[in-house]
Parts: C-alpha cells; structure tokens; sequence
C-alpha cells in the first residue's frame, strides 16, 4: 500500500512492473517503478521494442503483472479489472466510429456504461470543452483534419472522468509539420485537464515539450526516470544522453586549471558549473550538444570532419575529436566552408558537467 495518510496519493505508483509473455526468452518490461502526480504528464520513451506499449497496458489492465504491483490514487488495483480502474485509452490510430458523430462517439463509452441520458450530454459538453472541440460535436469523423481527430480522441478519453489518460504515440499519425503545431496546444490541454497523464513516444521533442518526467525505457529496464531539465542536464548514461537530444557523454579528468580534460586533448573550462566543483583528477561526465560549439576564429578545440550535411541554416558536421577515436556530433551555422579540420569553442551554457563520485568511478 502506497497511500500514508495526511499525504496526497499518487495518481499512478508503479512499483517494479515485471510482464513476462509466454514462450518469450526475456521479460519484455522487468522491474519497471515510477509515480505520477495528478495534472502531471510522464514521459515513457526508448527504442522500438523497449517494453513502453507493454507498460502501457499493464497500467490499463490489458496486460496482467508477472511481478510488482500498482497503485492508482494510493489504492492497490494489481488486480483491478480494466473498467474498474477508470483508465482512459488514447490509441495510437483514435479508434473513432465513422457512422457516429463527434458527439456520439465522444459519448460512446458513457452510453455504453447506460449512464443517464442527462448525465451524458454534460460529460459530453464538457469533455468537447478540455479538448477545444465544442465546436465539432455535430461532425462526423470523416470531416476532420488529422488534429482534430486526434482531439476529438483525447474528448472521448475525458468523458468518462478518468483519474489517469494513457496516450499512446499521440502525434504519431499527424504530418510533421501538423505535428509541431499541435504539442504545445496538446501540453496545454493535458496540464489543464488536472489528469495524470502517461504517453508513450520514440520523439525526444515531444517528451521534453509535453512531459514534466521522462522515463527511458531499454530492452525492458528503466534506463533513468525523472523530470525533464534532470534527464537533460544529467543523463544518468551514454545512452539517455544519447536518446534525447543527439548528446554525447563523455568521461573526463578534472585539471588543476578549472577545467575539464577530454579525449583528443580537448579542454572544457568549468566556468559554469553550477553544483560542486570537482577537484583535481576527479572523473566528471560531459554532455555535449550538437549546439554546444561556436566556430573558433583562433585557436580551440580541433574536430578532424568525416562527414558532413547541409541542414539549410546549419551545417552538421560528423567528426572525431582531435587525434583520438571519439565521435561527435556539431551543428554550426551554414556559411562558412567546411574543411576536413574544424576549430570549434565551447559554449560553456551548454554543455552539463557533473562531478563523478569516487566511489562511483571505482565501481
Ligand atoms: N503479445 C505479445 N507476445 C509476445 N511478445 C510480445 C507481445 N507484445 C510485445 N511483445 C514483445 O515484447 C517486447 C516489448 O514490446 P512493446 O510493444 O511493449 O515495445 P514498444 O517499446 O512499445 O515497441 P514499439 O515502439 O515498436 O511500439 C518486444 O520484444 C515485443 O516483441
């Protein structure tokens, strides 16, 4: 039980979700926990295949637990039957009936509960108003744009007054350009719905735009849960760092000189490092953005350029860090000509430095 009175429950406590499929060799999720806030959206993101539908499904009831358990508002529901759990699906593909209006498909799930009639034309006025679809509940679904259909989804979720919306890909089926435009209206309507929120999603702008907390998913492990600016500004791994954003860790050594030595004999200052200084000789993890590098006009750091692509305003250029074997990744500003070397200076803002404790490096 996770609920401690004189304490808010969490909407949602998953405590080491474990889902084995028959016949499979491993665990498709293993040991999985995170909580959500009600009016707080995570995040679960990670490579196809990672376990994010299957966790998913275990939260709405459609897959049973092989391990852990589940709380929703403090209460155990491990075993709760999917209706019971008042859990609102968003699939990926909206699901809409075509020969129901907006209306009656918003209603859809409340009629088939046979609440009252009454009942239902509030709910339904009210889910159309969070979702910012008042406007099309006569329509049918054949006469919506691709974001108002994926609206008309969300108002369909809401209507049946769910403590937890579990979003599946939920920009996945727009065009890129549809999809940019809807995410911040979309955060906007998930914070203002007051609901826990869990989406699922291989873009790493949609989890930093729409979720308060990330959750990186890896071959069925929780890579690192936590909010947003964390999982930017330290990365628990490589990988994490990797997945949301194109970051490069890198582990280096503290000099004498306030700064931080790197492969290639590279030398990032410490000026802005706002926790802890480490001390010399102490191992520090660097995360390096493709924008973390201006041009140099004198001197600074070499990148010896393999490859590289013209991005309209930008130029990404592919390379390794001076002498060494480490890869990295720059953007800078179209323009200049790109030559096999490059000099590059750091913009100390963005680059994340954290000491590595002793104990750590040596574990
Ligand atoms: N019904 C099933 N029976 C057996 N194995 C399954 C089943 N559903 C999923 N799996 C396996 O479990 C693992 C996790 O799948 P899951 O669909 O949860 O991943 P995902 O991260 O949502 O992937 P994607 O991003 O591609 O949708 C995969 O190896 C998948 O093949």
């Amino acid at each position: 039980m996770t609920y401690r009175s004189g304490s808010t429950p969490m909407a949602v406590e998953a405590v080491g979700l474990t889902r084995r499929y028959p016949k499979a060799g491993r665990a498709a999720v293993q040991d999985v926990g995170f909580t959500v806030a009600s009016g707080e959206v995570l995040a679960l993101v990670g490579p196809s295949g990672c376990g994010k539908s299957t966790t998913l499904k275990m939260i709405a009831g459609l897959e049973p637990l092989d391990g852990g358990s589940l709380a929703l508002d403090g209460v155990d529901a491990t075993s709760t039957r999917p209706e019971k759990r008042r859990v609102g699906w968003v699939p990926q593909s909206y699901g809409l009936f075509p020969h129901l209006s907006v209306a009656a498909n918003v209603g859809y799930g409340l009629a088939a509960r046979r609440v009252p009639k009454s009942e239902r034309i509030d709910a339904v006025r009210e889910a159309l108003r969070l979702a910012r679809v008042s406007d099309l509940a006569d329509r049918s679904p054949r006469q919506l744009s691709g974001g108002q259909r994926q609206r008309v989804a969300l108002a369909r979720a809401f209507a049946t007054d769910p403590r937890v919306l579990l979003l599946d890909e939920p920009l996945a089926a727009l065009d890129p350009q549809l999809r940019d435009e809807l995410r911040s209206e979309l955060a906007t309507i998930l914070h203002a719905s007051g609901r826990a929120t869990i989406l699922v999603t291989h873009d790493q702008h949609e989890a930093l735009s729409l979720a308060d907390h990330i959750a990186v998913l890896r071959d069925g492990r929780l890579e690192q849960c936590g909010s947003t600016e964390e999982l930017w500004h330290r990365p628990a791994n490589p990988f994490v760092a990797a997945f949301l954003g194109r970051a490069t860790m890198i582990r280096g050594t503290a000099t004498p000189t306030s700064s931080v030595r790197l492969a290639g004999d590279w030398e990032i200052p410490l000026d802005v490092l706002d926790g802890p200084r480490p001390e010399p000789g102490q191992a520090c993890d660097v995360v390096l953005r493709p924008k973390s590098f201006d041009r140099a006009v004198t001197g600074g750091l070499p990148l010896r350029v393999l490859r590289s692509e013209y991005l309209g305003d930008t130029v990404r250029l592919h390379g390794l860090m001076g002498h060494s074997d480490t890869e990295l990744v720059v953007e800078l500003p179209a323009g200049a000509g790109v030559t096999d070397w490059v000099a590059l200076i750091p913009r100390p803002d963005s680059i994340s430095i954290t000491p590595v404790a002793r104990e750590k490096v040596l574990a």
